[in-house]
């Protein structure tokens, strides 16, 4: 099937004190197609944010859709452990389990690598997503991609080092986006940091279909009409 344009708003840049009520709003009333639920553990990356106990909380304001590519909870894993947290996020309401590469091949605790880990988010009924950082090389995802194993649902090419919200995006990273399309006519391809109006037809021309903003979507005057644009840019590129 064709990818079609997905606005996942990031809720680094959401008002905490207002959590759920900001991500209800983003999704019923904005018009944003994924919730993208940043989940950070102070070790993969230095900073903290919220753990299941939390998401189970926004899960409960905002509901569940029958439809899969409605409000989906796309949860971005910046954590050492991967395998560690995935029965937690099952069971708090996440649909989109998007680990890091780095962390699942260097994981001890269990030591899951990316393969089985794939297999695992699959056995509980979720999708799988594989991150990759700035610094990784996008060849990496291949053996999963065209391995005889369980295949990534989504992959997400990090435009930003992870961590933080608000960086600049990284042009650089965009020849792994267009090396991936190339190849993967279908693939949900995620790009995460830094997008915005400024930025989202370098992604866009690249061949990204799953768009993540943050500051640019929560901080906005008018958050419906960014998102709105931005899935314009990105469906007038996959239909050329
Ligand atoms: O994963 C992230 C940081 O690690 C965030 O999702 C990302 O930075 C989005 O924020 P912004 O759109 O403000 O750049």
């Amino acid at each position: 099937m064709a990818p079609k344009p997905i606005i996942a708003p990031s809720i680094l840049a959401s008002d905490f004190g207002n959590l759920a009520h900001e991500c209800s709003r983003i999704i019923k009333s904005e018009g944003a197609d994924w919730l993208h639920i940043d989940i950070m553990d102070g070790h993969f990356v230095p900073n903290i944010t919220i753990g299941a106990p939390v998401v189970t909380c926004i899960r409960h304001s905002v509901g569940k859709s029958e439809d899969w590519a409605k409000g989906v909870f796309d949860c971005h894993m910046m954590v050492a452990e991967p395998q560690k947290w995935l029965q937690d996020f099952k069971d708090a309401g996440c649909d989109l389990y998007c680990f890091h590469y780095e962390a699942a091949e260097t994981s001890k605790d269990p030591k899951t690598p990316s393969t089985e880990l794939i297999r695992n988010v699959h056995a509980l009924g979720l999708k799988a997503g594989v991150a990759i950082k700035p610094g990784t090389e996008v060849d990496v995802l291949y053996p999963l991609l065209d391995g005889s194993g369980e295949k990534p649902d989504m992959v997400l090419v990090m435009t930003v080092e992870p961590g933080f919200g608000g960086q600049k995006f990284r042009p650089e990273c965009m020849p792994k986006v267009e090396a991936l399309r190339k190849k993967y006519p279908e693939l949900d391809i995620e790009v995460d940091g830094g997008l915005g109006l400024g930025t989202i037809d370098q992604a866009a021309e690249a061949g990204a279909n799953v768009i993540v903003a943050g500051t640019a979507v929560f901080g906005a005057q008018n958050p419906k009409e960014v998102i709105e644009k931005l899935r314009e840019t990105v469906q007038r590129n996959l239909s050329k």
